[in-house]
């Protein structure tokens, strides 16, 4: 290991943790006030991506409906109510993710996770899943100025967590991850469970990893050295 270690910098909905149930149903919940019909998983992929105030945006404007801006705070205040009281739901790391964790840890890799989920939401739900202290730092989408795919919401976030982003690796599930490490000069890895709305054998990651027992330090050992 290198004086500094290298950073993992992990995507939060849809590649640490399956957390579509729930974003399902509070924003069902959120937009029954306007008698909208409900939307699957299959709509999640194409709501998911820019924070809940977006997800809730792009909803109303699914169904045919859509909001001008000054109507969004009430219905983000409702999405926010609901999903806060049912926290950690039925929201679940992914298979193989707290072994991967512990792993990467005790063979000295910095871990960090770089999210567009609001901060007031990421951090109390990776509380109750148990998994903040593997994380050196926790970003949200509205912790800094910029957010994914502006790469500086890596860097930002890697910067936090002491580490250096000439040193990093992304792991994502979205073009928004992807983008945003290719723009800051950083290797990423890409996961297929999560929810793109594109093929992701077209985001032009480094690598895909379909389970997370393939998260070994040897792969990471690999990307850093590309
Ligand atoms: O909640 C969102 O809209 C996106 O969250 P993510 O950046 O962790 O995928
Ligand atoms: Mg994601």
């Amino acid at each position: 290991m290198p004086l500094k270690a290298p950073t993992i910098v992990f995507d939060l909905d849809g590649t640490l943790v399956d957390t579509a149930p729930d974003l399902v149903a509070s924003l069902n919940h959120t937009i029954a006030v306007a008698d909208l019909p409900p939307v699957g998983y299959e709509d999640l992929t194409h709501l998911v991506g820019q924070g809940a105030r977006a997800m809730i945006a792009r909803a109303f404007a699914l169904r045919g409906a859509p909001l001008a801006d000054e109507d969004l705070q009430p219905l983000l205040d409702r999405f926010i109510a609901h999903y806060m009281a049912g926290m950690p739901g039925d929201s679940r790391p992914y298979p193989g993710l707290v072994d991967a964790l512990g792993r990467l840890r005790e063979a000295g890799f910095r871990l960090a996770v770089c999210t567009n989920k609001m901060e007031s939401l990421a951090l109390p739900l990776i509380e109750k899943l148990g998994l903040a202290h593997h994380f050196s730092a926790i970003a949200g989408g509205d912790t800094f100025t910029v957010r994914k795919p502006d790469p500086g919401h890596i860097t930002a976030t890697i910067q936090r967590a002491g580490g250096d982003p000439r040193l990093a690796v992304m792991v994502g599930d979205s073009v928004n991850d992807i983008l945003a490490a290719r723009n800051a000069g950083i290797p990423s890895i890409v996961v297929p469970f999560g929810y793109s709305d594109v093929p992701i054998a077209e985001l032009g990651a480094d690598r895909q990893i379909d389970h997370f027992d393939e998260l070994t330090p040897d792969l990471l050992a690999q990307l850093l050295r590309k």
